[in-house]
């Protein structure tokens, strides 16, 4: 059977990503939610000429005159309504984050100066203009501050709060159901038989969709295909995407294929030319779109990572792929004609990212997972990589 690529199979995930509109949410739940329209600046970014240091503020042209005293004739702090400095030869107290006085262009710090009686001593020079942040040198009223496609993080929420976004317009997330199938599959609080284990990387691939906010729900299904089938058909109607957890390869009991083509939907590829995550078997049904991941581990999470988050991302209207790269910290030897996830350990070489293998126990082996940082992808057209070689990282810790 021809094996799908790694390239090809990108190219079909990516064509099938779904816009699933637009919706409101406070915008301080906003982090990473995408941002659906721009966010305007309401003001000018500072909205008033606006004091920097602790100080003093004089006019220029007294300064300019030769003046080096001034009578102190008020205080201007943050949080007041603005003064006016009447004599131009005199001075106005002033605060970090108060509003510059009217008739004064400059401001000077305690550290410049000495205070006696009353009277400002000036003893270091001072520069036309200094410890303003000017009204809308930052941006301009009107402007579009944060443009549509930004992914929001900390930054982003103080604009909003900034310019009174209470609720922020974002992208829509699809609702997420994540299939288990297994009869050797116990509940993470029950207590397994010597031929049981606890479900797990489900939980691996809900984490990983927690970065994008998504929450998925569970549902676990026993090894029988009427029960498949009836908990697909489910699926289908009530959530957007569903993601499958093993039952796709060659096993008497793996009934996913099978259930999810008598349930109407559509194979678009099954078996990848790479390795770990061979057999992932992809589909559409409609507005349905199906990931049915291999069951191992290791597998199951390459493809949660490899291709279903470009495709939330792209879904979502940010770039799909991650674009980073790092160099193998050693030569490589990978006899297969398939392309290889290689687990690597990440470090910095000067400003180089450095990738180290480190292998476990196939993809059975999630451990091994802990020590690492990402998935190195080898192109399946080489068997031999040296050390040096520059290739795509997939990072699953940051
Ligand atoms: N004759 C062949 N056998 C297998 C092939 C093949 O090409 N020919 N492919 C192997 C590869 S590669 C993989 S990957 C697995 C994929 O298997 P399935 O998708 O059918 O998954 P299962 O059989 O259901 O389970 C495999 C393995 O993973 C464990 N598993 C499943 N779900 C969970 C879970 N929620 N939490 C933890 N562990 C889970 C399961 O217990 C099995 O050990 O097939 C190979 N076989
Ligand atoms: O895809 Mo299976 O990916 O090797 O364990
Ligand atoms: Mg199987």
């Amino acid at each position: 059977m021809e094996l799908t690529t790694v390239t090809e199979a990108t190219r079909i995930i990516l064509e099938n990503s779904i816009d699933y509109g637009t919706e409101y949410v406070p915008f301080n739940d906003a982090h990473r939610r995408v941002l659906a329209e721009p966010l305007v600046a309401d003001r000018d970014f500072p909205p008033f000429d606006r004091v920097t240091m602790d100080g003093i503020a004089i006019q220029w042209q007294s300064y300019a005159n030769g003046q080096r005293t001034f009578l102190i004739e008020s205080t201007q702090t943050a949080g007041e309504t603005q003064h006016t400095l009447s004599d131009s030869n005199a001075c106005i107290e002033v605060m970090t984050g108060a509003m510059l006085p009217i008739n004064t262009d400059l401001v000077i710090r305690y550290e410049d100066f000495t205070i006696k009686d009353g009277i400002v001593h000036l003893n270091a020079d001072v520069r036309k203009g200094q410890n303003v942040h000017y009204q809308g040198e930052d941006r301009r009223a009107g402007t579009a501050i944060i443009q549509p496609h930004t992914l929001l993080g900390p930054p982003e929420i103080a604009i909003a709060a900034s310019v009174g976004a209470v609720h922020v317009p974002v992208k829509k997330l699809p609702s997420v159901v994540i299939i288990t199938s297994g009869d050797e599959l116990v509940a993470v609080e029950q207590t397994p038989l010597p031929h049981q284990i606890r479900s797990s990387n489900v939980h691996c691939i809900a984490t990983l969709l927690k970065d994008y906010r998504i929450n998925v729900d569970f549902v676990h299904i026993p090894d029988d295909l009427s029960a498949t089938q009836q908990a697909i058909q489910n699926a289908l109607s009530q959530y957007d995407v569903l993601i499958l957890c093993g039952g796709v390869s060659q096993g008497k009991k793996d009934f996913i294929p099978k259930a999810l083509q008598a349930e109407g939907v559509e194979k678009y590829f099954h078996k990848l030319s790479q390795q770990p995550g061979k057999p992932f078997w992809f589909g559409r049904k409609n507005n349905n779109v199906v990931f049915a991941l291999p069951g191992n581990p290791v597998s199951s999470f390459v493809c949660a990572r490899r291709y279903f988050i470009p495709w939330l991302r792209k879904s979502l209207g940010i770039p799909a792929m991650d674009n980073i790269y790092a160099a193998l910290s050693d030569d490589y030897v990978y006899n297969s004609p398939l392309t290889y996830f290689l687990q690597v350990q990440l470090f910095q070489e000067g400003a180089t990212l450095m990738a180290r293998p480190l292998t476990g126990h196939g993809s059975g082996d999630f451990a091994n997972l802990i020590d690492n940082q990402g998935f190195l992808e080898l192109p399946k057209e080489k068997n031999e990589f040296k050390k040096g070689e520059i290739l795509p990282i997939w990072r699953y810790r940051y």
